[in-house]
């Protein structure tokens, strides 16, 4: 590989194209070793390269006029079309807009045949440029081509060991939009040895501001497998902290966007993240990549916008929630809501003018018990119940020589005896109404739980004080989805086209189950690791997580190449993989960055002592005594750790880049006091990083899937004790220790969990 460096670099997106420049065939003058300054101005390859990036902007601008100039007022017969066309002019004007933070193409390959030519009919080469848009010139020629576009994969997925036909890859790097840089690979030359590319560790460290950002430019191959798996099937992916599981389901999205446009456009796609700063975090990614309809939503929101659905505002204890959660409830359920069927004794009499028509009790129970057979939902069958009836009465009517038509059955299953007998036989169930009576009344619980679920299992689920009514009830979020699991026993939840569910680990099997029904037409991509499970109900297999998903065919992918956190970071952070998940593979950090992590104890007269060395840990405070229970909030240093952490994040913030300083939930107030007393403003999770104010203070509990250039990690010990047992609290303790892109600082006053303090055999630090 070749590279042409500069300064800073920044790569970015583009579209794809042909070259249409002056430039033909293989490129040539191969040169070794970065350029930088004049040097890089004066280099005749990166002024045409800049030719064919200004020439495709021209042309960008005129796709964009061609718009613009539109005259639809003849093409519209009505205002309503109208208003739909200009809807959609408006979105591709916005779409063709030119960003000048978002250079057009960030790639180029040149095949060293015409794609899908034989290469025997030696067709000469074709160069195409790779961006995050298609780009056209005034004869339709692509200037750049869409990086989904089949003919843009081998710029993700061509090696030196399998070129894939191309002669040439080249990698753009920008510098504030302007392109500085490029990075050659010459993949069927077997003299050029292979190199890490500088431009992807330059993309990686570059400082985060604002919300996350896309990672087109340098997707990796085993990425690039799980991004273009097909629609069909639903894939799983297992990674540990930073290996780009948020980043790939959400190019995964977009681009199974651009591979099945319209039958996604009817049936929908929709991300689910864990709370809402993280979905404030990742919303720009997909309207970057031009996608803007991708709908987002919490497990929450989602079982909250289904029918008859409750205010959530209560909480329930760790104990009950686990039994809410757990799959058997929906057994629970399905009892409960069949348990509504009673098999008729009696006949149904309907009177029409003269005559009367008897349908025996026989003969409905066999149309009840047939319809319980079918299983089809509860309402859908009550629903068809009535017609039913009415057709046996059509029968018996046919047989005395009658003709009646469809209008007689409707009127007969309208019929007052009708609907009477349906309503005793097969009545109508609220399914909130019916939760509350299993969460209230312990009898009708025990008939619908005998065999699923002990006795103990019952009492956690009753409400000490049932509630008198739905709206004074203190429904929890548990219970919402006990909701909307009745909900759709009794009508059929609605199927979206693609789901993607990041941070899975932490769903429940009730919350797994109310996901995947809302794709059980369509696929889903399931993001997560096991490791950074921390509720009491995170999920122990893929396999069973999957299951409750209904998904049990899904492929488990493993992705093991960490790109935020640097190798020391992650190192440390690993000592605690033992104890909160045996068995899973340290992440191997693609970065080193020496220096990037530092222990520091706070003494009791509050000095920080630093560690002698990142690996080593040693500190002065340490007494070696295990963490157990809260720290001592009223202890005389914590007034001297507060003082410390303010320090490291001042320290911090003497870099470029997003400041996180994350503490335990309890002690927020303190930290939050302690900054505004040295006047150091800060952020809350969500809130979006600006050049002006980069530090953001950040509770344990909403860090997941988070990261910040530069992490102060107040007192592990109690972000340990804050949790309600000793491995979620490692667990919570390991999502916090692998936030960081460049560096750490953790700072303790109280010893450090043992855990941390042991280095792990298989821990490569
Ligand atoms: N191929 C890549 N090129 C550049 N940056 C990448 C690449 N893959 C991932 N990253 C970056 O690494 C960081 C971590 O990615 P991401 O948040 O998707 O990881 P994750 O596996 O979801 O992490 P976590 O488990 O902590 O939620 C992000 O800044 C992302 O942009």
């Amino acid at each position: 590989m070749s590279a042409h460096d500069p300064a800073p670099t920044q790569s970015n997106p583009g579209t794809d194209s042909r070259d249409s420049s002056t430039e033909t065939g293989r490129e040539t003058g191969r040169e070794t070793g970065p350029r930088t300054g004049p040097d890089t101005a004066a280099d005749p390859l990166l002024t045409r390269e800049r030719a064919h990036l200004s020439a495709s902007r021209a042309a960008l601008r005129s796709m964009r006029e061609d718009v613009q100039a539109l005259d639809i007022r003849d093409v519209t017969a009505n205002w309503v079309n109208a208003a739909v066309l200009e809807a959609q002019i408006e979105d591709r004007i916005k779409a063709l807009a030119d960003l000048s933070h978002t250079p057009l193409f960030f790639g180029r390959l040149d095949y060293l045949h015409a794609v899908g030519a034989d290469e025997a009919e030696g067709a000469e080469g074709e160069r195409f440029y790779i961006g995050r848009r298609h780009v056209h010139d005034a004869d339709g020629d692509p200037m750049v081509i869409d990086w989904r576009a089949p003919v843009s994969q081998p710029f993700y997925q061509a090696s030196k060991k399998n070129p894939l036909d191309v002669g040439l890859r080249r990698r753009f790097g920008y510098t504030a939009g302007e392109l500085t840089a490029y990075e050659d690979e010459h993949l069927s030359d077997p003299t050029e040895t292979a190199q890490s590319s500088k431009l992807l560790q330059a993309e990686i460290e570059r400082p985060r501001v604002g919300p996350m950002r896309d990672i087109v430019a340098t997707i990796q191959p085993e990425q690039d497998e799980i991004v273009r798996s097909g629609l069909g099937g639903s894939v799983c992916v297992q990674g540990g902290p930073g290996t780009g599981k948020t980043a790939v389901g959400l190019h995964r999205v977009a681009y199974l966007l651009y591979a099945h446009r319209d039958r996604l456009a009817r049936t929908g796609t929709l991300v689910i993240g864990p709370n809402a700063s993280f979905l404030h975090y990742i919303e720009q990614v997909l309207p970057a990549l031009g996608e803007l309809e991708v709908k987002q939503a919490t497990v929450d929101e989602l079982v909250a916008s289904g029918p008859g659905q409750v205010r959530v505002r209560g909480v329930d204890s760790a104990a009950t929630a686990v039994v809410k959660g757990d799959a058997r409830m929906a057994q629970v359920l399905r009892r409960a809501v069949r348990s509504h069927v009673t098999l008729p004794t009696e006949p149904v009499m309907v009177v029409r003018g003269s005559r009367r028509w008897r349908v025996p009790a026989y003969e409905l129970e066999e149309l009840v018990r047939e319809l319980l057979d079918r299983d089809i939902r509860y309402g859908a069958a009550h629903d068809a119940l009535p017609q039913r009836i009415a057709h046996a009465v059509l029968v018996q009517m046919e047989r005395s020589g009658e003709a009646p038509d469809d209008r007689v059955q409707d009127a007969v299953a309208r019929n007052p005896a009708v609907k009477a007998a349906v309503k005793a036989v097969w009545p109508a169930v609220d399914p909130a109404k019916l939760v509350l009576r299993l969460l209230s009344d312990a009898d009708f619980l025990a008939e619908h739980a005998e065999g699923l679920l002990t006795a103990e299992e019952q009492k956690a689920l009753l409400w000490e004080k049932p509630p008198r009514s739905l709206k004074t009830a203190k429904w929890s979020s548990a219970d919402a989805v006990l909701i909307d699991e009745a909900n759709d026993l009794v009508s059929r939840t609605h199927s979206l086209g693609h789901v993607v569910l990041d941070e899975a680990q932490d769903l429940s099997p009730m919350q797994y189950r109310a996901v995947g029904r809302r794709c059980s037409t369509g696929s889903a991509t399931v993001l997560g690791d096991l490791a950074q499970g921390t509720t009491p109900w995170a999920t122990a297999s893929w396999a069973e997580a999957l299951a409750h998903l209904g998904k049990p065919d899904a492929v488990v992918e493993e992705l093991t190449a960490g790109f935020r956190v640097p190798r020391e970071v992650i190192a440390y952070a690993s000592r605690l993989l033992p104890a909160i998940s045996p068995g899973l593979t340290e992440v191997a950090s693609v970065r080193e960055s020496p220096g990037s992590l530092e222990v520091r104890a706070v003494d009791a007269a509050g000095t920080p002592v630093a560690s002698p060395s990142a690996t080593d840990t040693t500190d002065t405070t340490h007494t070696g005594t295990p963490h157990t229970g809260a720290p001592d909030t009223r202890a005389p240093d914590t007034r001297a750790l507060d003082a410390a952490v303010v320090a490291a994040c001042v320290e911090s913030l003497r870099h470029e880049g997003s400041i996180g300083l994350i503490a335990a939930d309890a002690r927020i107030p303190a930290l939050a006091a302690a900054l505004s007393a040295a006047d150091l403003p800060y952020l809350a999770p969500g809130e979006e990083t600006t050049a002006a104010s980069r530090l953001t203070l950040v509770p344990a509990s909403l860090a997941k899937g988070l990261e910040y250039d530069y992490v102060v990690l107040d007192e592990p010990s109690a972000v340990v004790a804050g949790e309600p047992d000793d491995r979620t609290g490692l667990r919570r303790l390991y999502v916090a220790l692998t936030r960081a892109v460049s560096g750490l600082i953790v700072v303790h006053g109280s010893p450090l969990p043992d855990e941390l303090d042991t280095p792990w055999a298989g821990s490569a630090g």
